[in-house]
């Protein structure tokens, strides 16, 4: 076969039916602009250039900073009621040009939660959370937040006020009335979302998606999400960052997108993803996974959760996962793994304050001549509480000897108190701690003492101080901050680590910690055992090795990746809509056509040539290879094309030699299997088009491992 013609016809479902001219192409107009943008990708182009610049700048600004003690950010006195941090938080930087990128961080809570005092006065109060902790490291941008303050505010005058209240730290008001609160954040986020995307299942009445329940609560789900989305086109300005935050706003991107598709829309889930397996139980999973998708970038702490978000997309929606993200129709969502951090010198500068160092010094005379073992977490299932104190009384029950010298400090805030299972779980917790102080306490001293509270920054930075062995035990936890500051705040003890190989934090503190699976109360006695008496040596090198870590993966950084991988995202896209070929201009390809004398037509064939499959819900890639049949209209067209003399036909698939053979046998064409791999005509054999001395034993080799892989996903 040879090509004569310039004029060569590619015919694929999923890339336009295009005339490609082999001369005269246009000219990349994009990368040679150097004056004033005149197209938006240009300006978007530039927009990068100018982040990479800052970056560098700014990354030798933060190292002068952070070395220098004079630094008005050196001394944070107490826990969030410094009334700098929000404008601190929000203030963002100036950029080269003088302007400041606006970030929108919409969550469901507000970073303060708000007290009311009179009819027209309201007492904000910062709020305690992994996230809010993690932005308030943030300093990059000018940054607004947008959620829901905590408080049902039925009248105009309050809302009023608080909204006037709030606008002073830059937060802005969505506000939900009792009963959506009920429905949306008790019922559908933390009854039916939490537990399914923590591997706890759905509640039992839910697992019919007709329970009148379920409905009302995923309806109220969506209304709460387009009132976020109401509030965010309200206050939103061009070129603005929209980043929205976890489970409670899977609706949120698509709201947003639905009304403004330029937006540049980002999605963050703080949770973990779970297997598609576990998600596909959920009624909506496909609403919500498509909702997600309309964000250009969407983030999750671990590679194992993006990865199996986008087994979801493909698995439960038929779409097309690739090394980027999820494919459907040409438009990629980019999916990728960030790892949030915390804000680690604010923690190491803490330990110096005179408030901190006395707490220190009362701790140490309290428990002198024991060690101190600790639990922070929020009083919910997921952190494995029951878990952690079972395995502290089997360590005591099996080391009578530690009986004296140990001491449990588990801090246990409460959380979400209306839902019942928490309710359970408070009782369960304190019957099992009561038992056990029973069993172990003496007269003067208890070997737990749990606290149904949360602690203010200083008394839990040296907390973190003083204690030997930090203990963190969540059945699945998405990252969990508390082992984070556990570390940053052990320069001097070098106190070790129990970490649960459940908690996203277990990929990247695995190394120095001791990882357990909470379950197994009997591995995490032992573990106790092995970090109680574990060698000054061995402390020291793991928690230099999770020290390190904590220091240089701060959520400063884990803010601005996220930001700037979006904002890039965004030229990306740009970029690659340019590369799509542009629609066949189909008089002029007719005329072409006719007039030419040696035609090349290479057809695609999966909903090219055959009947489209209809995937949703089922195994893609296996319905589509058993049901790839040339469409019966196309028959008879085909067989004419394929039998003019002027015209060659090449079918060119991802599929199988057999599939083509089955099909095309009869015709007089070219078949181009797996993707080119494999050519023959019609009538004469397969040839591989693969040089003959290429080294191919590996193939086998990626067969085994894929297929292990797929197994397990
Ligand atoms: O506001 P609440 O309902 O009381 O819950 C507090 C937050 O809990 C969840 O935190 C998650 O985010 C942390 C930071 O990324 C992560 O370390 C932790 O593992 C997660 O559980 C929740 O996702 C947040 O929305 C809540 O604000
Ligand atoms: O008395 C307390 C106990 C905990 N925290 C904070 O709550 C956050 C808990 O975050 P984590 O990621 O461990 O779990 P989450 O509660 O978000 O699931 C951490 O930043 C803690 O410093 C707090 O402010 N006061």
């Amino acid at each position: 076969m040879s090509i004569s013609s310039q004029e060569i016809c590619i015919l694929r479902k999923d890339k336009n039916l295009a005339l490609l001219q082999t001369n005269g192409m246009p000219g990349n107009k994009y990368n040679c602009s150097p004056g004033t943008p005149r197209t938006r990708l240009e300006r978007l182009l530039r927009e990068r250039e100018l982040r990479k610049f800052n970056k560098s700048l700014n990354e030798g600004e933060t190292e002068s900073s952070t070395n220098d003690p004079s630094s008005p950010d050196a001394e944070t006195s107490t826990w969030f009621n410094d009334e700098e941090s929000l404008e601190t938080v929000s203030a963002g930087r100036v950029s080269l040009d003088g302007s400041k990128q606006r970030l929108l961080v919409v969550a469901n809570r507000l970073p303060v939660s708000a007290v009311r005092r009179g009819e027209d006065s309201w007492q904000l109060e910062m709020s305690v959370g992994g996230l809010v902790t993690a932005l308030l490291g943030v300093k990059e941008f000018e940054t607004r937040w947008i959620g829901w303050a905590g408080v049902n505010v039925p009248d105009e005058i309050g809302q009023k006020a608080l909204t006037k209240a709030l606008a002073e730290k830059r937060c802005i008001p969505v506000f939900l009335d009792e009963e959506i609160v009920h429905q949306y954040y008790n019922g559908y986020c933390n009854n039916i979302l939490w537990p399914l995307f923590h591997y706890l299942g759905l509640p039992q009445e839910d697992r019919l998606a007709t329970t009148r329940s379920f409905q009302s609560q995923l309806d109220a789900y969506k209304k709460a999400n387009q009132m976020f989305a109401d509030v965010v086109n309200e206050h939103y300005e061009e070129g603005d960052v929209v980043w929205c935050h976890d489970y409670h706003l899977m609706f949120l991107p698509k709201c947003l997108k639905e009304r403004n598709n330029k937006m540049k829309v980002g999605w963050f889930l703080h949770t973990p993803f779970p297997s598609s397996e576990i998600h596909r139980t959920l009624p909506s999973r496909s609403e919500l996974l498509r909702s997600v998708l309309a964000a250009d970038l969407v983030g999750f702490h671990t590679y194992d959760y993006a990865r199996h978000f986008v087994s979801a997309c493909t698995r439960i929606l038929g779409l097309e996962g690739t090394p980027e993200g999820v494919e459907d129709q040409g438009k990629l969502t980019r999916v990728a793994a960030f790892p949030i951090g915390i804000d680690s010198d604010r923690f190491i500068r803490a330990l110096e304050l005179p408030q901190v160092q006395d707490h220190m010094k009362e701790l140490k005379e309290r428990f002198a001549g024991r060690k101190v073992m600790l639990g922070v977490d929020r009083l919910d299932m997921i952190k494995g509480i029951p878990q952690k104190i079972l395995a502290f009384e089997k360590f005591l029950e099996e080391n009578p000897n530690w009986r004296d010298k140990v001491v449990l400090l588990q801090i246990a805030v409460p959380t979400r108190t209306d839902v019942p299972e928490y309710q359970k779980l408070t009782s369960q917790v304190h019957e099992i701690v009561g038992r056990i102080n029973g069993r172990f306490g003496t007269l003067t001293a208890v070997p737990i003492h749990h606290l149904d509270r949360s602690l203010d920054f200083p008394a839990l930075c040296a907390l973190y101080a003083v204690t030997d062995v930090a203990l963190v035990t969540s059945s699945r936890d998405g990252m969990n901050l508390v082992s984070y500051e556990f570390v940053a705040c052990q320069a001097s003890k070098k106190g070790v680590l129990i970490l649960s190989e459940f908690a996203g934090a277990a990929q990247s503190l695995g190394a120095g910690a001791i990882l357990v699976n909470p379950w197994n109360i009997t591995e995490v006695a032992s573990s106790i055992g092995y970090a109680l008496n574990m060698p000054a040596d061995e402390r020291e090198k793991r928690h230099h090795h999770n020290f390190m870590h904590v220091t240089t993966h701060t959520s400063q950084e884990w803010a601005a990746t996220f930001v700037s991988e979006l904002n890039d995202t965004i030229v990306e896209a740009q970029l690659r809509l340019r590369q799509i070929p542009p629609i066949l201009p189909i008089e002029v390809a007719v005329d072409r056509y006719s007039k030419s004398n040696n035609r090349l037509l290479i057809l695609g064939l999966n909903a090219t040539l055959t009947e489209p499959v209809d995937t949703l819900g089922r195994k893609a890639n296996q319905i589509k290879e058993l049901e790839l049949k040339l469409h019966p209209d196309l028959q008879e067209p085909l067989k004419k094309l394929c039998d003019d003399p002027k015209t060659t036909i090449v079918v060119l698939s991802g599929s199988d030699r057999s599939v083509l053979d089955d099909n095309f046998g009869d015709y007089n064409l070219w078949l181009a299997a797996e993707n080119g791999m494999f050519l023959r005509v019609t009538g004469g054999e397969w040839m591989t088009t693969m040089p003959e001395n290429l080294n191919m034993d590996w193939v086998d080799s990626v067969k085994v491992h894929t297929l292990v892989r797929l197994s397990l996903v």
